[in-house]
């Protein structure tokens, strides 16, 4: 639980798609206060004197940026993608030495893509076949999307547990790369699509009958409740924490 009064909040990213919207709901919640705003080739320094840092960058400068918020001490609700597992432990070692400070990279913060996540785990461990298709906006950067990262790996975990080998797939002869990318033995498929915000399908087969589970984000605001959640709570969670479903009692 952070100090008494209004919970300061600074932005990374802040002229963004996702740091814009994040900025608007802060400024609309009664119990926080928008400190800062920072965006590319801002000082950072005292990080505008924030208790929790938001961070929607690009891949490539948000393990700086991060670091800098844990050097300071401040607590950091990360939403940009592309964390690789060889980041991510360079930061769980910087937060290790610092004490009290919490961090949550989260994938996705849209309450039904986290549901959508656990439960395309849950189901995986009964079906042969999976491949998951992630449908976004064209201006993305990255692929595959971190939410589909996130989904492969879980639903490779809960195979593995299940004791499933991998997925049934004849292909031998694919000189395009028509059948997707592997992420962790699953096929993934990223669309880039005008029109679109952010969408997920996982598709899920068995003998005969196949079950689609999907989530569509049709606009941003889908991420500010779980934003704002994990702003609230960043602070009870001291060190690396990986997925919001950890702060939602779905982890
Ligand atoms: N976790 C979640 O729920 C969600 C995560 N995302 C992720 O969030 C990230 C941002 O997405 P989106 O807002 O659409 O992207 P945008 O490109 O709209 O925004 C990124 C912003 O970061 C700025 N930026 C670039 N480099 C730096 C830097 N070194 N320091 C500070 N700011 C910098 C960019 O500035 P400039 O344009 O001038 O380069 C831009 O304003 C992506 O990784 C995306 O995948 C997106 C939606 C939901
Ligand atoms: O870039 C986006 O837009 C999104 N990025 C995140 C991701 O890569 O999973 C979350 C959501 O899909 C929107």
């Amino acid at each position: 639980m952070l100090a008494m009064g209004a919970t300061r909040v600074a932005v990374i990213g802040a002229s963004g798609r996702m740091g814009a919207t994040v900025c608007a709901a802060v400024e609309g919640a009664d119990d926080l206060e928008l400190a800062g705003r920072f965006d590319v080739g801002d000082e950072l320094g005292d990080l505008a004197g924030a208790d929790v840092v938001v961070e929607f960058s690009v891949p490539d400068a948000s393990p700086a940026n991060v670091a800098h918020c844990v050097s300071r001490g401040v607590h950091v609700v990360v939403g940009t993608t592309g964390w690789s597992d060889e980041r991510l432990a360079t930061l769980r070692e910087q937060v290790a030495r610092t004490q009290g400070v919490g961090v949550l990279i989260a994938p996705n913060f849209a309450l039904g893509a986290v549901l959508m996540m656990a439960f395309a785990a849950k189901a995986a461990g009964y079906y042969e076949s999976v491949e998951v298709i992630e449908l976004h906006h064209p201006d993305k950067v990255d692929a595959p999307s971190g939410t589909a990262a996130r989904t492969a790996s879980l639903i490779g975990e809960a195979r593995a547990s299940a004791g499933l080998g991998p997925v049934p797939d004849a292909t031998t002869h694919d000189p395009e790369g028509a059948r997707g990318a592997r992420v962790n033995g699953i096929p993934v498929h990223s669309v880039r699509l005008r029109g679109l915000v952010a969408h997920q399908e996982v598709l899920l087969g068995a003998p005969g009958e196949m079950l689609t589970i999907r989530h569509d984000s049709f606009d941003r605001v889908s991420f500010m409740p779980g934003v704002l959640a994990a702003v609230r709570a960043v602070d009870e969670h001291p060190g690396v924490t990986v997925g919001l479903e950890h702060y939602l009692g779905l982890g």
